[in-house]
Formats: C-alpha cells, sequence, structure tokens
C-alpha cells in the first residue's frame, strides 16, 4: 500500500511542475549538456591553475579587500580570474584536495549523458563519483601528505585532513589503513564483480593453477568431466552477471541443466576441432585447458587462417563493400527515447495473495478428490504459473476438467491450465496476477538477450512467465499472424515488433512496408519513410499504403520483387539472401549484371480481414504466393486481422502462415482458428497473448509502446540523413511489357529530363545497363527501366535479353546527335 502512494504522488509532482517535459526535450537537453561541458573544462582549468597560482591568491581570498572579488585590478593569479581563484580555492584547498577533480569529470559525464553522447547510469556514476572523491580525500591526506609539506594545501584537502586527523586519534593509524584498504574492496565489488574473482586468486593462486591441471584430465573420460563438473559451474559462473531474474530460476533446476551443456560441450571438443562457435563456458574451459588439447585447437585457428586468405585472393584488392556507406552517420535510436516504469523487471510479489491463491488451488483440488505432491509458483509481470505435481495415480484429465471450478474457487478471469507442462512432469495453472505489471519496451531492449542477440530480424515482444525476455526472429518464423478481438493490443503489439528492428537495422538492410486500411494506425511512421519504408513508385502516394487498389499493386509489386530477387540468387549460385549478400559484399557478384545488396523487406498488413472482404482473392493469392516463397529472399510478412474467422483466416493462408500471435478473442471458436486449440479465449487483454511457432504455444505479456514513444522514435530518426525517397519496389507488370513497362507503351513525346545524358552515356560506354544509368544518376531501379525502355523505343539500344546488358545500336556520338536531332525535329 505504502509502494502505491508513493507511486501517485511523485506522478503528480512531475505533472505540477512538468520537470518531465523539461528533460524529454532534446534541444533544452543537448543545450544544458553543452553548458556543463563548458563548466567542467573552466573548472579544470582553474583547478590546475591553482597549483601555481593558489599561494599568490590566497591572501587575496582569506583577507578580501572590498571590491576586489569582482576582479578589476586583475589583482587574482589564477588563468580563470577571481572565481575560477575562489572556486579551486574552496573545493582543493577547503574540501577534497587532488580528489577534488572528480567534480569536473563528473560534470563532464553529465554532460554527454544530456548531449546523448554516451548513454550513461547518472545514478550510479554520482553515486561512485562521490565515494571515489570522499575515498581519495582521505587516502591523499594520509599517505600523500609527507610529499607536500611545502605546498600551500594539503592533497586530501581540508575534508580529508580533518578526517584523517579525527579517525587516527580514535582508532590510530594501523585502524584507518585498514578502514582505507576494506572501503577500496568493497567500493570495487560493487563497481564490477570481477573483484571477487581477482581476491580469490590472490587469496588461493594454487587453487586456481590446481583447476587447469584438472580440466587437462578431464577430457578423456567422460566420468571425469562429471566429477570436475561442480567446481567447473563454479569458475564459470562467478563473472557472468545475471541481469535477469530468470537466472534463478534457471539455477533453481541446478545440475540437471548445467550438466548436460558440460558434457556435450566436452564432446564437441573431442569430435569436432573445428567447431569454433562453441558456447561461452566451453571457451573458457578451453582457455583454463591445457596440455592435451591444445594441439587439436592449434590446429583449428590454422583452418580458420587458410579461409580468410581464399576470400582476400577472389575479392582481390578492393575493399568490402559496405551496403551502410551511403548512411555511414546514420545512429540508431537510443534506449532514453523510451518510457521507463516503476515496476520495469520486477514484478511485484503479493505473498498473501500467493499463498491465498495456493491453498484454494490445493483446496479445490482436494475437494474434487486431487491429491498433489507439490506445489511451486513463479509470477511473471501479469500472471503467475502454479506448477503442481499430481500424487501418483492422479489422470491428468481430471485436473484439467476442473480448469472452470478453479476459476470459480479463485474468481478470476482467464485462467488456462497446461496439462501436462511440455518436458516437465507437472501441471501448469496460469492465474492472473491481482495487479498487473506493464511491461515496457525500454525494459525489454535494454535486455542482454536483444542487445547481443545476432538475428537477422530481431523481434523481441514482451516477456514470458518467467520473466524472461520473449523474442523471435522473424527471418527464421518466416511469416507472421495476430490476431485478436479489437482493444485487446494487437497495435501495440505491431509497434512492439517495429520498434525492436528499428533499434536493430541499419536503414540499407531492411525496408518495410506498411498496410494500412484504417489509415489511422501507421500514419506515424510517415517520417521515417525515406529511411525505413518501401512502396510502388507513385508520384503523389503516401508511403504507407491505405487505399485497397494500391495493395493489389504493391503485393503485385512484392511478388515481382521476389521474382527478381530470386533470379539475381540463381543467377549468383546462392541459396537465400544471406549468402547472397555475402557475396556481393566480398564484391564476388558484379552490379554492371543486375546484382545488388538485398535489404530485408518486411509487409505489415494491419485489418487484414477488411482486405479480404473488399478484395478477396486479389489479395489473398499474392499474400499466399509471397508467403509460400518469400522467405528465401528476405521478404517476410505480418498480418493482423480482428477478426479471426476462418473466411478470412482461410486454409491457404493458414498453411503459410506457421508463426501465430493471438491476443484475447471472444470466442474458443476463435481461438481454434488462430491456434487450432483454445487458449486464446482465456486470455485477460491488454497485451497478454499466446505465441506459437511450433507445437506448444507460450504466453507471452507483450511490451507497452505508447504512441509519443514510437513517435519520439520516428523522429530521431527522421532528423538524420536519409535516402532521397522511399526504397522503390518494381512497378507491377503491365500486360504484355518487357519488365518495367515495356518499350511498346513508350511515348516518345514525353521523354525523361535525363534522356539525351542517358543515351549519352550508353552510347560511350557501349554498355546497355539499367544499372549504370541507376548508378550514373543516382535513380531508382523504376526510373532507370523507363530511361531504359525509351531508348529501345528511339532505336538507341536492343530489346531486353534477360540479366544482360542490350545492345547498343548507335555506335558514336554523332550518329547519336543526328538521331537525336532528327526525334527533335519531327512532329510525331
Ligand atoms: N502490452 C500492453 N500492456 C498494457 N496495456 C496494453 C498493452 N497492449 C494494449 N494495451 C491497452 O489496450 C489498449 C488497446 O490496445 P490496441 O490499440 O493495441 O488494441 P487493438 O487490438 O489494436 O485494437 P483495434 O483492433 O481496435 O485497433 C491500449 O490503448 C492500451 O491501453
Amino acid at each position: 500500500m505504502a509502494r502505491k502512494k508513493k507511486v501517485s504522488t511523485t506522478s503528480s509532482l512531475n505533472d505540477v511542475i512538468g520537470i518531465g517535459n523539461i528533460f524529454n526535450n532534446e534541444k533544452a537537453n543537448f543545450i544544458a549538456g553543452l553548458t556543463l561541458l563548458a563548466l567542467a573544462v573552466y573548472f579544470i582549468i582553474s583547478f590546475i591553475s591553482y597549483f601555481s597560482t593558489g599561494a599568490l591568491d590566497q591572501s587575496l581570498i582569506e583577507h578580501p579587500l572590498p571590491g576586489e572579488i569582482m576582479n578589476t585590478k586583475r589583482a587574482f593569479s589564477n588563468k580563470c580570474g577571481s572565481l575560477g581563484a575562489y572556486s579551486a580555492y574552496f573545493f582543493i584547498k577547503e574540501c577534497f584536495g587532488l580528489a577534488a577533480f572528480i567534480i569536473p569529470a563528473f560534470i563532464l559525464i553529465t554532460a554527454v549523458k544530456l548531449m546523448r553522447v554516451y548513454n550513461l547510469r547518472l545514478g550510479k556514476w554520482f553515486l561512485c563519483s562521490t565515494l571515489l572523491m570522499i575515498w581519495m580525500s582521505v587516502t591523499f591526506a594520509k599517505f600523500l601528505e609527507p610529499f607536500f609539506v611545502e605546498c600551500h594545501f594539503n592533497p586530501g584537502g581540508g575534508h580529508g585532513q580533518y578526517m584523517c586527523q579525527w579517525t587516527e586519534n580514535l582508532i590510530g593509524s594501523p585502524g584507518l589503513t585498514a578502514i582505507l584498504g576494506l572501503t577500496a574492496i568493497v567500493f570495487l565489488t560493487y563497481v564490477s564483480t570481477e573483484t571477487i574473482m581477482l581476491i580469490r586468486k590472490i587469496l588461493n593462486p594454487t587453487k586456481y593453477f590446481t583447476d587447469k591441471v584438472k580440466f587437462v584430465i578431464s577430457n578423456h573420460t567422460k566420468e571425469s568431466i562429471n566429477a570436475d563438473t561442480d567446481e567447473e559451474i563454479e569458475t564459470i559462473e562467478d563473472p557472468e552477471v545475471f541481469d535477469d531474474p530468470v537466472a534463478q530460476i534457471v539455477n533453481f533446476d541446478d545440475n540437471v541443466k548445467t550438466d548436460a551443456p558440460a558434457q556435450e560441450s566436452a564432446y564437441n571438443v573431442e569430435n569436432d576441432p573445428i567447431v569454433g562457435n562453441a558456447d561461452k563456458n566451453e571457451k573458457k574451459r578451453g582457455q583454463a585447458n591445457n596440455d592435451e588439447d591444445f594441439e587439436i585447437e592449434k590446429a583449428t585457428e590454422e583452418d580458420k587462417a587458410n579461409n580468410k586468405t581464399l576470400v582476400n585472393i577472389e575479392t582481390g584488392d578492393m575493399s568490402p563493400y559496405d551496403p551502410k556507406r551511403d548512411l555511414e552517420n546514420y545512429h540508431y535510436p537510443t534506449l532514453d527515447l523510451l518510457k521507463k516504469y516503476e515496476t520495469d523487471g520486477r514484478p511485484f510479489i503479493d505473498m498473501e495473495e500467493q499463498t491465498a491463491n495456493k491453498n484454494r488451488i490445493i483446496e479445490v483440488l482436494r475437494n474434487f478428490g486431487v491429491e498433489i505432491s507439490s506445489i511451486k509458483a513463479t509470477v511473471g509481470p501479469t500472471i503467475t504459473l502454479y506448477e503442481i505435481t499430481p500424487a501418483q495415480g492422479v489422470r491428468i484429465s481430471k485436473i484439467r476438467n476442473l480448469e472452470d471450478d478453479i476459476a470459480l474457487s479463485l474468481s478470476a478471469l482467464g485462467i488456462r491450465i497446461i496439462a501436462p507442462i511440455p518436458g516437465k512432469g507437472t501441471i501448469g495453472i496460469e492465474v492472473p496476477n491481482a495487479k498487473a505489471n506493464i511491461v515496457s519496451m525500454e525494459s525489454i531492449l535494454n535486455s542482454k538477450k536483444f542487445q547481443e542477440s545476432k538475428m537477422d530480424l530481431p523481434c523481441a515482444i514482451g516477456k514470458t512467465i518467467t520473466n524472461e525476455v520473449f523474442m523471435f526472429d522473424l527471418a527464421k518464423i518466416p511469416h507472421l499472424l495476430v490476431a485478436g478481438a479489437t482493444g485487446q493490443g494487437k497495435s501495440v503489439g505491431l509497434n512492439a515488433i517495429i520498434t525492436s528492428l528499428l533499434y536493430k537495422k541499419h536503414p540499407a538492410e531492411m525496408k518495410i512496408v506498411l498496410i494500412d486500411p484504417k489509415k489511422v494506425e501507421f500514419s506515424i511512421y510517415g517520417p521515417i519513410a525515406n529511411h525505413f519504408l518501401a512502396k510502388v513508385p507513385d508520384e503523389d502516394s503516401d508511403p504507407i499504403i491505405t487505399d485497397v487498389k494500391k495493395v493489389v499493386n504493391t503485393l503485385n509489386s512484392l511478388c515481382k520483387e521476389m521474382d527478381t530477387r530470386y533470379d539475381l540468387l540463381k543467377l549468383a549460385g546462392t541459396r537465400n539472401i544471406k549468402e547472397y549478400n555475402q557475396k556481393f559484399i566480398a564484391r564476388q557478384l558484379n552490379p554492371e549484371k543486375g546484382h545488388r545488396y538485398m535489404p530485408y523487406i518486411v509487409v505489415i498488413i494491419d485489418e487484414f480481414g477488411d482486405l479480404i472482404m473488399t478484395a478477396g482473392k486479389e489479395i489473398e493469392l499474392p499474400i499466399a504466393r509471397i508467403a509460400q516463397l518469400a522467405r528465401a529472399v528476405g521478404i517476410h510478412m505480418i498480418i493482423a486481422t480482428q477478426r479471426p474467422t476462418t473466411s478470412i483466416i482461410t486454409g491457404n493462408i493458414k498453411a503459410n502462415f506457421p508463426g501465430r500471435v493471438a491476443f484475447k478473442v471472444s470466442a474458443m471458436i476463435d481461438s481454434r482458428t488462430i491456434l487450432d486449440r483454445p487458449g486464446a479465449n482465456q486470455l485477460i487483454g491488454r497485451g497478454d497473448m499466446l505465441f506459437l511457432n511450433g507445437s506448444e504455444p507460450e504466453r507471452v505479456q507483450c511490451a507497452f509502446v505508447d504512441t509519443p514513444e514510437v513517435d519520439r522514435i520516428n523522429r530521431y530518426i527522421s532528423q538524420q540523413q536519409g535516402y532521397v525517397s522511399p526504397f522503390e519496389l518494381p512497378e507491377p507488370d503491365i500486360e504484355g511489357g518487357d519488365g518495367i513497362g515495356g518499350a511498346a507503351n513508350v511515348d516518345l513525346q514525353h521523354l525523361d529530363p535525363l534522356f539525351e545524358d542517358a543515351a549519352r552515356l550508353i552510347v560511350l560506354n557501349q554498355s546497355g545497363s539499367t544499372s549504370l544509368i541507376q548508378r550514373k544518376f543516382s535513380i531508382g531501379y523504376n526510373r532507370a527501366g523507363r530511361l531504359m525502355d525509351q531508348l529501345e523505343k528511339a532505336g538507341i539500344v536492343g530489346a531486353a535479353m534477360g540479366s544482360k546488358p542490350r545492345e547498343v545500336l548507335i555506335l558514336d556520338e554523332v550518329s547519336l546527335d543526328s538521331l537525336i536531332c532528327t526525334m527533335r525535329n519531327s512532329p510525331q
């Protein structure tokens, strides 16, 4: 209860004074940061100057003359004038001595934080700086004083000197030395857990040495590995800092979990010397492991070096192609654009509620003759999972049938029974918490799991019931169907997916196609059109597609892009986009032959149901085609609907969307349509969802990202340099055309302004290549294609020859000039 009160007071104070707004204002922050930077530099100069001028200025400061503080007669010698002299005198002499330099250092840190140069935790820095300054001032006063006898100030300042004398009077010099040593160790331990390891090593160097020897023997037999495992875990776990409560739960299952990877990794090392990407544990063991495996590991390294040389030979002298070069100064959005909530990552555990629920579950089960041998609760952000182990001889179906009775006794909505929990010999009962916690997007993106993820299209969408960050790789899923009744969190879920992609991907690596028949959901992404959005070129069209006709066009265009990408993949002898891009980066593919770096394309369709209702098969067929084939070429779809009926989620769609997200639906039949099983009808709404990709759905609390947050991220991106226009998708085929539009449809009366320049370029290079025009004039593929059609119609180049450059029919510039002259004069 006390907690509740605290929250409301803080927020109301913020509301009244408007502090939040000031700190959220980027310009104000930047200017404040700049001012602090100047102040820090000023302090540093005045402090340094104090060393040589402090003695001269001291009498002026201690016995000031009237009016002298303004330094009108330039009596102060400090380089920073009277103010500099006063501040240096106060901070160095009166307060902290040499340790006073920590003050401008901290101001500097605050400045770079405000200017968003570095994202630092100011609270922690403040605490550390203050403690360090106090400690240093006493230490300097104690140990450096003999070297500063002649000096005009004490190296520990007034504070250090006083504290040192006072403590020495109380506990003597050895006592003070011991306290200083101890506080130093405590401080270092607070700053980094490495200190513990270091001290252990110092205190027991022989154990460390013996551990190494043990590992050498351990790789021989499985028994010896097992025997050593415990000690090994101790060594490995210490330096790891788990920032996630999940770690505690994993540890709970102790030896069963930790033993298995240990054996596996031992097996890998023995049998597969080329495996260089074994897990962290194995690496650490490899480092500790010395003699027997030593030669094998050396051989592995040599193999790797050889591979590198091969690549170098193939790429020649050219440096690898950098797709990000056009926007090399692009900054990924920072975490401070997202909102923090007080209860983030720390679900509030109400022991009273937990005990009452546990007792009621046991009671209901007992009333129906079901005895259980143990019960365990895992408290998640919105749901608590009670895992029960039934007594011997109890039928699982009996517990399953008690779902409604348990719900009744707990008087709670959204109870779900998982019987049995896959992979465990227990039955799970999910019960909503009385007080649900919001899972902020910030807490998800600020996790190690997300930040260290190597996924191609990482989507962090929320937290599981065990408080673990839940992520999936859209590139692997590869298409996602999102459904749920209105107002249950679909749009927030889609925004969470887009946000996590924006935080991890560079504009060169990913493009998004946004289709929004409701017209209001995605309009917020308009500002990042030139960075991240893709569309069919159409002068006056909005990059966010809202019109059904344009949706059909766009989907057909995506089909065409897919086909083109497949052709390029075939030409390059690669099987998927990843291999293709790797080859392109290594400059093994020639752009003259139409090769280009392929960004991933994520197509997001909101209210897919509306589209199917209005355009039916015209929409369904290209979606099914893309869903069936586009995985390998990096085109992935996310479709969302609030009408999960079989007429909308047809068999065709279902078969091609293996990833499913279900928010709360009103009827069990809807849940069956989305997930092929009940469950979504028992969710509690507000982002409570089931994620299915495989056999069993997982319950996840979706992260909450609201419109101002998305707006801030988009503004952050849009303020940076972007491409000149959104990514151009190919124009969909017009019947009878030979690609872009077909020369047959070209009207020579309305030529492209670049026509003459393009013709000259083609004739001079004697190469009818579309990509040459594209690169030379920095234009999109479609415009270059249209130019090529016009050149064909004008008789300058021949017909298209697949991916090869066209034949150039005009041999020199003189013939070209006369042709252009004729064209100008012709009445046609
Ligand atoms: N993850 C979440 N955590 C907390 N609250 C949420 C979450 N997701 C949604 N909500 C709450 O539910 C409301 C409705 O969410 P949202 O707009 O995403 O629903 P929707 O399913 O898209 O509805 P519609 O289909 O009508 O557009 C939000 O305004 C918010 O208050």
